[in-house]
């Protein structure tokens, strides 16, 4: 059997190999990215520039970043074979299962042949990723066959651009580029573990990022910020908040949002989008569900030490700003792709096939019973 108590179950505190881009929870480091703390990042860079960091090892300079954004710019229409697959998956499919195929589908027409090309997948993916979200959206939603091409020059005002149609405040512009720059990577997570180990196959980037997407999209992992959303849309007022919670964890229901595998007493990301949070919930003239929230945080910490985690505010966040929580774990797609292609950058350069081994567990040896008399 495989001791819990000793980190065994989920690899749970178990080294599985070196990474120069990211630090999660560790004393004197908290979470960096290449160094540079992520508050430090959020009050400071944009979305683009922790892209560069993650794929140059280097914040950009002013000419660098320009030109990379210019860049990603020109690799955001989306090929017409992809816009006629995504026309047709159903208005009921969950989005993260359109990014998943957008994804895969796109590898099929611009296919990674070789790894020189890595950084170029890379962008790719990372300026098709909005509208592969937003054509499929607003088709089957509303019947409209947007312009995949809009003249905002961040990922997050383009993404807001082509969910509404139109030009987004500066301050909605600025959560998205904090919200993206919070997502963007964290070490060996449930998901870029499989893009690492995917990688370490010498696969290309289109799979390593396809099966990344399904990791993700778990509610025990990017998925619980939808959750998270539609337990607080169920909380009528604070106080019924916890009522309900209480019911939730008597009966060892996962509330969403909560608790972290590394994190013992707090998520650094929260504090940030929480902030963020509570000026939106301002500008959107209703605190009540930043309210239920905040009882929610105050509830679970009281009750059993559990903190929220980077998923918890950015729903009432999320909302605030018009956005359908079905393209919340979306949203996290377009940002982690960074962190993602970075690993699989990362595991290239030095890579051994990863094959850890397991703790049999099952039956004796035997011998094949004749079908005839089992
Ligand atoms: C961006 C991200 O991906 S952040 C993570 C997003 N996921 C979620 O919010 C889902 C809800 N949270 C969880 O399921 C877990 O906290 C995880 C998956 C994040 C971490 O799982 P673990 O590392 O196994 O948690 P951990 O070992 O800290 O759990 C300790 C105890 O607290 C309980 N616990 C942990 N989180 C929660 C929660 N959200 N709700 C209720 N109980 C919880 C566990 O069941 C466990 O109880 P037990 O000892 O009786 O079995
Ligand atoms: O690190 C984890 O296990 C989950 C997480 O917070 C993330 O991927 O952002």
């Amino acid at each position: 059997m495989v001791d819990k108590k000793l980190g065994g179950a989920g690899l749970r505190g178990q080294s599985a190999g070196e990474t120069a881009l990211c630090t999660v929870g560790k004393s004197g480091s908290g979470l960096t990215y290449c160094g540079y703390d992520v508050s430090d990042l959020a009050d400071n860079a944009t979305f683009e520039e922790v892209a560069y960091l993650l794929f140059n090892g280097e914040l950009p300079n002013a000419a660098q970043l320009d030109a990379y954004k210019s860049q990603l710019m020109s690799m955001r229409d989306l090929p017409k074979t992809l816009k006629e697959v995504l026309q047709r998956i159903p208005a009921d499919a969950h989005p993260m299962d359109v990014m998943r195929t957008g994804c895969s589908f796109l590898g099929n027409l611009e296919p990674e042949t070789d790894f020189s090309q890595q950084h170029k997948a890379a962008n790719r993916l990372l300026a098709a990723f909005p509208a592969i979200m937003c054509y499929w959206y607003r088709f089957s939603h509303d019947g409209v066959e947007i312009d995949c091409v809009t003249d905002e020059d961040s990922l997050g005002g383009h993404f807001l651009k082509l969910l509404n149609g139109k030009t987004p405040s500066d301050q909605h512009r600025r959560v998205m580029d904090v919200s993206l720059i919070l997502y963007a990577e964290h070490e060996f997570n449930a998901s870029t573990f499989t893009a690492r180990v995917c990688a370490s196959t010498l696969s290309d980037m289109f799979s390593c990022i396809t099966g990344a997407i399904g990791s993700l999209r778990g509610p025990l992992h990017g998925g619980a910020n939808e959750a998270a959303m539609e337990m607080i849309q169920k909380f009528s007022s604070p106080e019924d908040a916890k009522v309900q919670m209480a019911g939730m964890l008597e009966r060892k229901e996962k509330i969403m949002g909560f608790g972290h595998a590394i994190y013992r007493e707090s998520d650094p990301r929260n504090v940030i989008i929480k902030a963020w949070s509570e000026k939106l919930a301002k500008e959107f003239g209703d605190t009540s569900l930043y309210d239920i929230s905040v009882a929610c945080e105050e509830y679970m910490w009281d009750t059993k030490k559990l903190f929220c985690n980077a998923d918890f505010f950015h729903a009432s966040a999320y909302h605030f700003m018009g956005i359908p929580t079905k393209l919340f774990t979306p949203i996290f797609v377009c940002s982690r792709l960074t962190g993602w292609a970075a690993h699989v950058m990362e595991q290239r350069a030095n890579n051994r096939i990863i094959r850890p081994s397991a703790d049999y567990i099952g039956s004796a040896p035997r011998k094949v019973v004749p079908i005839s008399e089992r």
